[in-house]
This record gives structure tokens, sequence and C-alpha cells, in this order.
């Protein structure tokens, strides 16, 4: 299998660096440095290299780089760039990505090899890039929407138009939403929860059959030696209750009468009170048939980083190249044992691995990987 490497990364007013340049060879970099240093705000640069906000979730007018004491930016904020010389899918190839509020729209702009793309949804074809956070740690705790987030994320990278899709249902949900508290004419109505069922059910399928995969990639390396217990996997939610119970030719009709006799509740409640957009993701921990949510702190992170390894496996062998992995402040946290074991795991994945850490001999294991350390503004080989 192929592994996607970044070979060069460059930051242009980029949160806390005015200007940085990294270069790397290895297929483990790390990332330490005191707290507030920097090093997650790299790791966000390189999640800009996939579509979406960023593994902050940030707005753009908030990434671009405030000088220290500076006055409060306008709303609008500072103009900021990330570029990667990466090897990806198709070669080697220039992934550039960035936001000027000065340009009209202040959309995030996208390039490849210096021409303009119309999203980032191009940069896939070259790379995937897949992260675990400390802010996902709450995850199995958390709202329903975090976890259809992670969900729709997990889709996107096996299926690069998912994205699309997903937009489209919230644009129609919107639209829907809108008609029936103005009393829309039922022709209107029918035309749009059409499109809103056309939509539903193309988004509950494509994330039934990543879980699928997924849960088949879990199945067939659940019997090695893996410090980190095995999910299984499960999505709740009225369009697939219908897929799973219904020939697939009549989901989409019968999600629609669900729709329409469901006018009155949704116009009363000012939303659409069945559908995808309110499914969720349950997650159990495989060994002891525990719903994620009553393991303890330990065991959830242990679970996400299992499901994150399996990802990557999967994404990997569907699209024979493995993706970009970045685990922030994951390693400090696990003990002796499992961080032996991760460190095993990332070596078979052969995926080029960004991580970070607040002290440099949690990582000590790592003979080959190339260290960085991290200050205000700064990033330097160690
Ligand atoms: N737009 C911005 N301009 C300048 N600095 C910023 C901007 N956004 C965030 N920062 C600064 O970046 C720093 C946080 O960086 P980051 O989260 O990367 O730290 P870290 O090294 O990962 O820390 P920790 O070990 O605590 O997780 C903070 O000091 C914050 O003030």
């Amino acid at each position: 299998m192929l592994h996607a490497a970044i070979l060069k990364l460059s930051l242009t007013g980029f949160r806390s660096y005015p200007a940085a340049q990294v270069a790397v060879e290895a297929r483990a970099i790390v990332l330490t440095g005191p707290n507030g240093a920097g090093k997650t705000n790299i790791l966000e640069a390189l999640s800009f290299l996939s579509p979406g906000r960023g593994l902050r979730r940030a707005q753009l007018a908030d990434v671009g780089h405030r000088p220290p004491g500076a006055h409060a930016p306008d709303a609008e904020g500072a103009p900021w760039a990330v570029s990667a010389f990466i090897e990806g899918a198709l070669g080697e190839v220039r992934l550039g990505t960035g936001y000027d509020p000065a340009q009209e729209g202040g959309q995030r702009r996208c390039r490849i090899d210096g021409e303009a793309v119309p999203s980032a949804n191009a940069f896939l074809d070259h790379l995937k890039v897949l992260w675990l956070t400390p802010e996902m740690d709450g995850l199995f705790l958390g709202p329903p929407g975090d976890r259809r987030r992670y969900l729709d994320r997990l889709v996107l990278a096996v299926d690069a138009s998912h994205g699309t899709r997903v937009n489209g249902l919230e644009r129609a949900l919107r639209s829907r939403n809108r008609l029936l508290e103005e009393n829309g004419s039922g022709r209107f109505l029918d035309a749009m929860e059409h499109e809103v069922a056309e939509l539903a059910v193309a988004v509950a399928a494509a994330r039934l059959e990543t879980v699928a995969r997924l849960s088949a990639e879990i199945a067939a390396h659940r019997d090695e030696a893996s410090p980190f217990p095995f999910a299984e996997l499960a999505l709740d939610g009225a369009v697939e209750r219908l897929i799973a119970q219904h020939p697939a030719l009549e989901v989409e009709d019968r999600y629609r009468a669900l729709l329409r006799d469901n006018r009155p509740r949704d116009r009363a409640a000012g939303r659409t009170l069945e559908g995808p957009h309110l499914t969720d993701l349950s997650v159990s921990h495989g060994e002891k048939r525990l719903p994620a949510a009553r393991c303890s702190t330990g065991e959830q992170k242990s679970l996400l980083i299992g499901l994150t390894l399996s990802h990557a496996r999967l994404v990997g062998s569907m699209q024979g190249l493995s993706p970009l992995l970045l685990l922030d402040d994951v390693v400090a946290y696990l003990d002796a044992e499992r961080r032996a074991g991760l460190f095993e795991a990332l070596a078979r994945l052969g995926a080029q691995v960004w991580m970070t850490g607040a002290d440099p001999s949690a990582f000590a294991a790592l003979e080959t990987a190339a260290r960085f350390t991290v200050a205000p503004g700064t990033i330097t080989r160690a």
C-alpha cells in the first residue's frame, strides 16, 4: 500500500504563526512544547487540507494570526494560508488553502498546484486526513449531533460526495421547514418533500454502508492482540429503520409518506422531527457489550483510538493509500502498554502520523520519528 505524506508544510499568518515552514521525511512526526505553544495549531493547519472547518471547526475569520497584545481583531479577521507539498494518491502535488477577507465572498480558497479548485473536496482525490483530538473525548456522552458529525467525517473519508449530500439535505430541510411555517401550498411541499426524501435516503444509505464496512474491518482484526477494545457500531434513526425493514425501492416513498403525515406535528414544532438529520451513532465496547457512554473515561478514550485506527485501515484499503493521521495530545494519557500498542499499530498501518504532547519522553520509543520543538510562533527541528 502507498502512504500519503506531507513533505513540506508552510503556514502564513496562521494562528500563532506569522510564518513557519516544516520539511519532513519521516512517517512519525512528534511535536512537543509547553501548553499553548502552538502544537495543535500545526495539526489544525493540516486538517484544513480536507473539506470542512478543520479540527477545531473554526470560523475562518478567527484563524488568521493576531500579534500578541494586538487590539481586538475586526470581525473579518486577518488573511491566512496553508500550503503543503505532499506525496498523495496521484503523486507529488501542492495543496494550498486559505482565507482573505478582502477577496469577494470571504470563502476559503483552495488550489492544487496553483490552480484554483471549487472546494476542498478536490483535495480528497489526493489525500485523506483523519484526526483524534481531546475535544472528542466527550463524544459518547455528548449530544447526538456531535456523533453525527463524527460519523459524517468517517463517511466522507471513504465517500467523497457525502459532504455535498449532507449539505443538500440540510438545505432541503430548511426549505421544507420554511414552507411549513409559511403555510405553503401542498404542491410546493410535495415537491420539497420529494427532494428531502431522495437526499435523506442517500445520506442514510451512505452512512449505513460505511458503518457496515467499518464493522467488517473491525471484525477482521478483532482477534489481533491490541490494547484497544473493539467497538460495535449501530445507527439509530427513522430512515435507517425503514431501510432495514423494507425493500430499497420502497424506502423513499415510505419516508415521503411519513413526512406528509407529520406535517401538522412538524409545523407546530418548527422543524422536521424525523429523519437522518437526527440519526445517532451508537457505539459499544465489544468485549464488555456495554454502551460506550457507560464505560470508564479511559475505556472511552481507548475505544476512540481503536476506532480511529480501524477507520484509517479502512480508508487505506479502499483508496490503496493510507491517510494522514493527526493525534493531538493522545499519547500522554496512555499507560506504557497502551502507548507501545499504539506505536506498534501505527507502524503496521504505515500512515504518516503527526502527534503532539507536552512531554518529549512519552515518544522516546519512537526511534525513527522526526521531532520538532514548538514555541510561540516557531517550530524547529529538535
Ligand atoms: N488567531 C490567532 N492568532 C494568534 N495566536 C493564536 C490565534 N489563535 C490561537 N492562538 C494562540 O495559540 C495558542 C494555542 O495554541 P495550541 O492550541 O496549538 O497550543 P498547544 O501547544 O497545542 O497547547 P496544549 O499543550 O495546551 O494543547 C494560544 O496561545 C492562543 O492564544
